[in-house]
């Protein structure tokens, strides 16, 4: 009996493991293509220290195709090329393909509270729910008048920091500069950067050696400094978050406020007050270097064709004029305007990589195993080349790399100029703010200011070259524009 015992359980140890070893080997040659890497580094020294990896990218896919598979030591990495392949996985099967990147260090800074980095689940969820309900398209048109407010005075900033270098005959400086370390200064613009890059720094690969020993995790703080820091932080940055909230919930009255009205609609979701300090927080940074990146590649835009500009200051002047400043009422009569926010947010997406998203279960694709925890990365932006999403030949024609706002205008068929095509008046026509149910929550609030800003910068602005910075802008006129301005 003993002995039957024991030949059956190495019998069927064996059966086990030869059925572990050939669907294991089954697995991994159903896996996309991609280049092959060392054992147990996998791809790490091709890709793991590059910066920049939309560049590296690009030598894969005119090698590999839409989709392509890396081995990160071990970590399942999967970079999508395409917009069908992007769409069919990150939109259709949004359902599985929504969680994010886990990290320890994160984890102890907060990430469970940060929207646009927390792991797929409830509190993801309840923060969604939040952020949705005041930054969706409807309730976005009430911040509009804010907007306004803000596209002016930000015109009327470039116009006092040009003048100011000029005074000086030097470039205009950036005022925002990332740190490394936590640093919360009197600047609340800087210091949500900071925060921001706190973050990004702490979920690099190799920054911390937590990420690959996740048993160091139960070290005490006395000996982990790494947990100690990322554990002050955290208390720094609620605090931070806190102050601002209730600050905002405080002044902010007069104005439509979205601090006021996640604290409004705080009982009907069922979020926290903790929750909401955060959410507003993470709101503000993840809307503050995308939306300034986004403008300054639109400044960049004019520099290069002065054409471009001088078709979108025409239609500004026919429509709008010189005695007032631009409004949303113009929205409508203003399609090139439009279509630049759109061509600027195609032609040079502020995030080219997205966020990466991550698979919750084993997926087939077109014969290709994608296995659960792949980190599957949507290559919004490559250099010049045939695939991409947001520069594919065969949706955008073979001028994909070039800022020309026209591909989304047609000739008005009243004879006035241009119009924007139908299918564009609801549709983005580029994948920028990403993909399905973690797509930006903040798309609307960002078109409705890039358009503000963008109209009001022509409207009261020539940008151009000049000898001592690389973008520059003047004044364009009259005194009446100058009051306005005031
Ligand atoms: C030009 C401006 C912006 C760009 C290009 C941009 C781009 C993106 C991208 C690519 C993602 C990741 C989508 C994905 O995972 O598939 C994202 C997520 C997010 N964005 Fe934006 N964004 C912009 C402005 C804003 C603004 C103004 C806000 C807030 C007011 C905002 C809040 C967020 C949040 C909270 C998330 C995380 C959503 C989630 O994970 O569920 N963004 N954005």
């Amino acid at each position: 009996m003993g002995t039957i015992f024991i030949f059956s359980s190495i019998v069927g140890a064996s059966l086990l493991l030869i059925r572990t070893v050939v669907v294991g080997a089954w697995n991994r040659r159903a896996l996309p293509p991609g280049p092959r890497g060392l054992p147990i580094l996998g791809n790490v020294l091709q890709f793991g220290m590059s910066q920049s990896l939309w560049f590296t990218f690009d030598k894969l896919q005119s090698k590999y195709g839409p989709i392509v598979y890396l081995n990160m030591a071990g970590k399942d990495i999967v970079v999508l090329n395409t917009k069908a392949v992007a769409t069919e996985l990150l939109d259709r099967r949004s359902a599985i393909y929504s969680n994010r990147p886990a990290s320890i260090v994160t984890r102890h800074l907060g990430s469970e509270l940060l929207l646009s980095i927390a792991q797929y689940g409830k509190s993801w969820q309840t923060l969604r729910r939040a952020g949705h309900a005041v930054l969706n398209a409807r309730i976005s048109t009430e911040y509009q008048p804010l907007q306004i407010e803000e596209a002016i005075i930000f015109a009327h900033g470039l116009i006092e920091k040009i003048l100011d270098a000029a005074r000086q005959n030097q470039a205009p400086t950036h005022e925002i500069r990332p740190s490394d370390k936590l640093h919360i200064t009197s600047d609340p613009l800087q210091t949500l950067c900071n925060i921001a890059h706190r973050f990004t720094n702490a979920i690099y690969p190799g920054a911390h050696l937590v990420e690959f020993m996740p048993i160091l995790d139960r070290l005490p703080t006395s000996i982990a400094k790494w947990k100690r820091e990322a554990q002050r932080d955290f208390q720094c940055i609620s605090y931070t978050f806190e102050n601002y909230f209730n600050d905002a919930v405080k002044n902010d009255q007069r104005q439509a406020s979205v601090c006021v009205k996640l604290a409004d609609g705080q009982e009907a979701i069922g979020s926290t007050d903790f929750e909401n300090t955060w959410l507003a927080g993470s709101l503000s940074v993840a809307a503050l270097e995308t939306t300034s990146t986004t403008l300054s590649f639109f400044l960049y835009a004019m520099t290069l064709h002065p054409e471009v500009q001088r078709e979108a200051q025409l239609e500004i002047d026919r429509v709008v004029g010189r005695s007032r400043n631009p409004t949303f009422a113009d929205m409508k009569h203003l399609p090139y305007v439009r279509a630049i926010v759109k061509e600027v947010l195609r032609w040079q997406p502020a995030i080219p990589l997205a966020v990466p998203h991550v698979l919750m279960e084993d997926d087939w694709y077109e014969g290709y195993l994608i296995p659960k925890d792949t980190i599957v990365i949507a290559n919004i932006w490559q250099v010049p080349s045939i695939l991409s999403i947001n520069r594919d030949k065969e949706i955008y024609g073979p001028d994909a790399d070039e800022f020309r706002p026209e591909r989304f205008l047609r000739q008005s068929e009243r004879g006035l100029g241009f119009e924007l095509r139908p299918e564009f008046e609801n549709e983005d026509g580029h994948h920028t703010y990403g993909f399905g149910r973690r797509i930006c929550v903040g798309r609307h609030l960002a078109d409705n200011a890039l358009f503000i800003d963008i109209c009001t910068i022509l409207w009261a602005l020539r940008i151009e070259h000049t000898a001592f910075t690389d973008v520059a802008a003047t004044t364009k006129q009259d005194s009446s524009m100058k009051d306005i301005l005031k």
